[in-house]
């Protein structure tokens, strides 16, 4: 079924496919977003991708009065929020910027959602809140362990959300666990897009890829792991947007609250992922063999079982679709 949806966090790397792919499935969609991490024409580029204009409030999710007049302006089926902070070791030094913007902000939400008589939310949660496994692959019954102040926050969101649900029964929501994000749109119009030095590992091959960075540090070799690399569970990112589209439906058409994983099921090593890409760009890509990364845990991968009987959700696109991806995104970019 079809709705009016608010994406906030729209412009960024997850809301933009998403917003793709729910224009592509009918909905009508409005972005919400201040661009403190995403670049003014990504909504240019979406316009072209969907062939139409893009309804944009430029804005701050710890703005009450200017989520007041966003609810004003539209009357909402459905709001997904990705508006958030993300970088994980950046939290570790700046907790109360993490808490104000990713637990203030979605209370701030919730709240202008109550007043416009808005009560479906998807909310975008992070494997992270499972913390060190306790055993494999993650289940969402799996026990809560954050291990940073990032996962902290979308914990306290997650148990924001059911606190609501307690308190009124029309508040109906999905969360949705993310596991390691990767890839780009087919178009190579929109994708991952990072200002500095990528945190994470697709986006820091791909600028080894292009000649961006001179080398990638392997992040510990002597893991307890096939190849001694980190194991991740890698999705792509329409996949993951197709997620969202299959989440927003449910609550929509039935009210029916959900909390899943959305992963593959599959792990994958820093080596698996780093020759993948040098398929995809066709060379061999420099590395070196740098200290363990503060915090990482050596593996873990998603059971996808219960987003699959939930939503029929699962994963099309593989690792070499990831990469292929990307470096269309990223070549493209480099030379535009
Ligand atoms: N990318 C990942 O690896 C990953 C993994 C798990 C969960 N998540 C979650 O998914 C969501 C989206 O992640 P992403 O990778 O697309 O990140 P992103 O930074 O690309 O997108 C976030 C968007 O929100 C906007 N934003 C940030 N603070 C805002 C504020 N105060 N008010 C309004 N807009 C604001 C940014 O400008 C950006 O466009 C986040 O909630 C993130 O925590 C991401
Ligand atoms: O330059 C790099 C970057 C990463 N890695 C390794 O690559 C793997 C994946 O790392 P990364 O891409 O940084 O992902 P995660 O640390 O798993 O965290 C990401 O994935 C989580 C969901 O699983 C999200 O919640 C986090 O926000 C997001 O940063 C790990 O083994 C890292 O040690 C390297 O070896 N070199």
């Amino acid at each position: 079924m079809a709705g009016r949806i608010l994406l906030t966090g729209g412009a960024g790397y997850i809301g933009s496919h998403t917003y793709v792919e729910l224009k592509s499935a009918g909905h009508d969609v409005v972005i919400l977003d201040n661009f403190s991490n995403a670049r003014h024409d990504v909504i240019d580029r979406l316009e072209v991708i969907t062939d139409g204009p893009v309804t944009l409030h430029e804005g701050d999710v710890l703005d009450k009065a200017f989520l007041a007049s966003v609810f004003a302006a539209h009357q909402f089926d459905a709001v997904i929020h990705f508006a958030a902070k993300k970088a994980v070791g950046e939290s570790v030094e700046k907790p109360l910027d993490y808490f104000e913007t990713n637990c203030t902000g979605f209370s701030n939400l919730l709240m202008a959602m109550r007043d416009g008589g808005v009560f479906r939310v998807v909310f975008s949660s992070t494997a992270t809140v499972y913390g060190e496994p306790e055993t494999l692959p993650f289940t969402e019954d799996h026990r809560l362990a954050p291990l940073s102040p990032y996962a902290q926050s979308k914990v306290v969101c997650e148990t924001l959300l059911a606190q609501c649900k307690t308190a009124d029964d029309r508040w109906a929501y999905g969360i949705l666990r993310y596991f390691n994000p990767a890839g780009a749109h087919d178009s190579a119009l929109i994708g991952e897009d990072p200002n500095d030095i990528p945190n994470n590992l697709m986006p820091y091959i791909a600028k080894v890829a292009t000649g961006e960075l001179p080398t990638l540090n392997v992040f510990g070799d002597d893991y307890d792991t096939p190849d001694g690399t980190g194991v991740r569970d890698y999705i792509h990112v329409v996949d993951l947007a197709r997620g969202h589209v299959q989440s927003v439906a449910k609550l929509i058409g039935g009210n029916e609250t959900h909390t899943l994983n959305l992963g593959t099921g599959i792990g994958y090593s820093v080596f698996d992922m780093l020759h993948a890409y040098e398929r995809a760009c066709g060379k061999k890509l420099p590395y070196r063999i740098a200290p363990r990364r503060a915090g990482d845990i050596d593996c873990f991968y998603a059971d996808p079982t219960l987003a699959n009987d939930w939503l029929g959700f699962e994963a099309r696109r593989d690792l070499d679709d990831m990469c292929r991806t990307s470096w269309n995104w990223v070549s493209r970019r480099k030379n535009t």
